[in-house]
């Protein structure tokens, strides 16, 4: 955020220079005119002096002048704001930053009226309310996405706004007008099955443009589209579990406990503050593990590296824009990249979890921005045949929350009624596999986008194969329910509808 407020500052002082230049030219250019009108109003053509300064004047001034309209100017700042584009957001950027308003308000079913003035769920944050440019595009992404009812209110919003603009001609510049914007209206109130609201919108905007050959056809069009009786088109369904998922409200869980961890030496002196949040599969939160000095030390250390995270394809290519599915930077931080540090991080989930860390994966950093998330999946592989396997699946999942957050941002197991709230200092842990080794889907999790906040995580994922002795996998096991897709996501779906 910093850059690119201080990119702001510096492109404002840019333009400042080059508004002082054109308002010099423009105080020379009302000069000349002057002189001119002025010679103008004293017309004594019979006076030779008179001529010979007009003469003067449109002669030998007048080249002067052709010579000064000539000039190039603004040269300099014009290459300054080109260098200064190099830094500034890519389209990537702007389409993530973009796109996680739509997560925002889709997951979180926001009212458009609200969001755009930064109330969120309630509560009212300070923040620069939403313009015409920031309606149309969050209607836009609606409209692209086939939400059509969605993108008809982020665009009344926009027309509303355009309307009540004192200076409406600061949008000449992006081509806009009202009449497009109830274009927008039109086609978004069609697609929807709304006719009779379209052909409001087409009336409109034909009586703010009558000599408009495109209002005249759509007119007729749309008479006859709303006289028949409307029925409003179904929204085009959401295929993301997290969006209900991170809206529920999940009933509390009875029967779980807090425990104090003692049962080694050093716990005897330092016992651990351990939660249980479900029993099966086990899911439990121990606290206070990780103090404010190793946060900001981890942070120090993964800050200059992060990386927006990439997905991949099945065929494992990179997919090179941003990612709908997991929006956040992350980096790995090797355990010599400070020994003391990762040998303690690392000494905590041993202690916590009774489980070996030998073989584990290097501390994975993640920071999520504002609609920042992660969608549904299960930490442990299915596949067989990869490299992966060489120290077995990732038995555990240990995640130290570096942050809290103010709203959002939550780890939620949809199979398990759970939603884990963030907690700056704790350590999360569940197990992915069943005791026979197989994946355990119960644990499918989410972390639900961030409405207010930011969100740092550090996440050890233990392997099978260190474990052997320790956790010993016995000939039978109790196997949870089956898998059934058809009826655990209807469960989810159908609260989307
Ligand atoms: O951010 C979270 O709460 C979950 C992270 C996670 O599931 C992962 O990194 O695999
Ligand atoms: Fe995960």
């Amino acid at each position: 955020m910093l850059p690119l407020l201080s990119l702001k500052e510096k492109a404002v002082r840019i333009l400042q220079n080059y508004a002082d230049d054109l308002r010099k030219r423009l105080s020379h250019i009302k000069l000349a005119i002057n002189q001119l009108e002025n010679l103008l109003k004293t017309n004594h053509s019979s006076n030779s002096f008179y001529t010979f300064k007009l003469t003067r004047q449109l002669y030998f001034d007048w080249q002067n002048w052709l010579h000064f309209l000539k000039e190039k100017h603004g040269f300099e700042e014009i290459t300054n704001l080109q260098n200064l584009r190099e830094n500034m957001p890519t389209k990537i950027d702007y389409n993530e930053a973009l796109y996680g308003m739509y997560r925002l308000q889709s997951t979180y079913r926001l009212d458009p009226a609200e969001m755009s003035i930064g109330l969120l769920r309630g509560k009212q944050y300070r923040c620069k309310k939403f313009g015409v440019l920031e309606y149309l595009m969050m209607g836009s992404v609606f409209y692209l996405d086939e939400k059509f009812q969605g993108a008809e209110r982020w665009f009344k919003l926009a027309l509303e706004n355009y309307n009540n603009e004192s200076n409406s001609k600061k949008f000449d510049i992006f081509g806009l007008s009202n009449e497009f914007i109830l274009k927008l209206l039109m086609k978004a109130a069609q697609s929807s099955g709304r006719y009779k609201a379209a052909l409001e919108y087409a009336n409109k905007a034909q009586n703010l443009n009558q000599s408009q050959t495109f209002w005249h056809q759509q007119i007729p069009r749309l008479k006859k589209l709303s006289s028949i009786p409307e029925v409003l088109k179904p929204e085009k369904p959401n295929h993301f579990l997290f969006k209900p998922a991170c809206r529920m409200e999940y009933p509390a869980k009875k029967y779980l406990r807090c425990h104090l961890l003692h049962y080694s030496p050093f716990l005897q002196l330092a016992p651990i503050k351990m939660e249980e949040l479900n029993l099966d599969p086990p899911i439990n939160i121990y606290h206070n593990l990780i103090h404010n000095e190793e946060i900001v030390l981890l942070k120090t250390l993964s800050n200059p590296h992060l990386k927006r995270s990439m997905f991949f394809t099945s065929a494992n290519e990179v997919i090179e824009d941003f990612s709908n599915l997991r929006t956040c930077k992350t980096m790995r931080l090797k355990d010599n990249a400070h020994h003391n540090l990762m040998k303690n991080l690392n000494q905590r989930v041993m202690d916590a979890t009774g489980l070996d860390v030998k073989d584990s994966e290097e501390l994975q950093i993640s920071n999520y921005g504002i609609g920042g998330h992660l969608y549904e999946h299960q930490d442990s592989a299915q596949s067989t045949n990869s490299s992966f396997w060489k120290y077995g699946n990732r038995i555990i999942t240990a995640l130290y929350y570096l942050s809290d957050v103010e709203q959002g941002g939550e780890t939620v197991f949809p199979y398990l009624d759970l939603r884990v709230h963030t907690q700056k200092g704790s350590l999360l842990v569940w197990y992915n596999l069943l005791l026979n080794g197989t994946c355990d889907w119960r644990v499918t999790h989410v972390s639900c986008p961030i409405l207010k906040g930011d969100k740092w995580i550090a996440t050890k994922w233990l392997r099978e194969n260190a474990q052997m002795f320790i956790r010993p996998c016995p000939l039978k096991i109790k196997p949870p329910q089956e898998y059934n897709a058809k009826i655990i996501d209807k469960m989810f779906m159908n609260e989307n509808l």
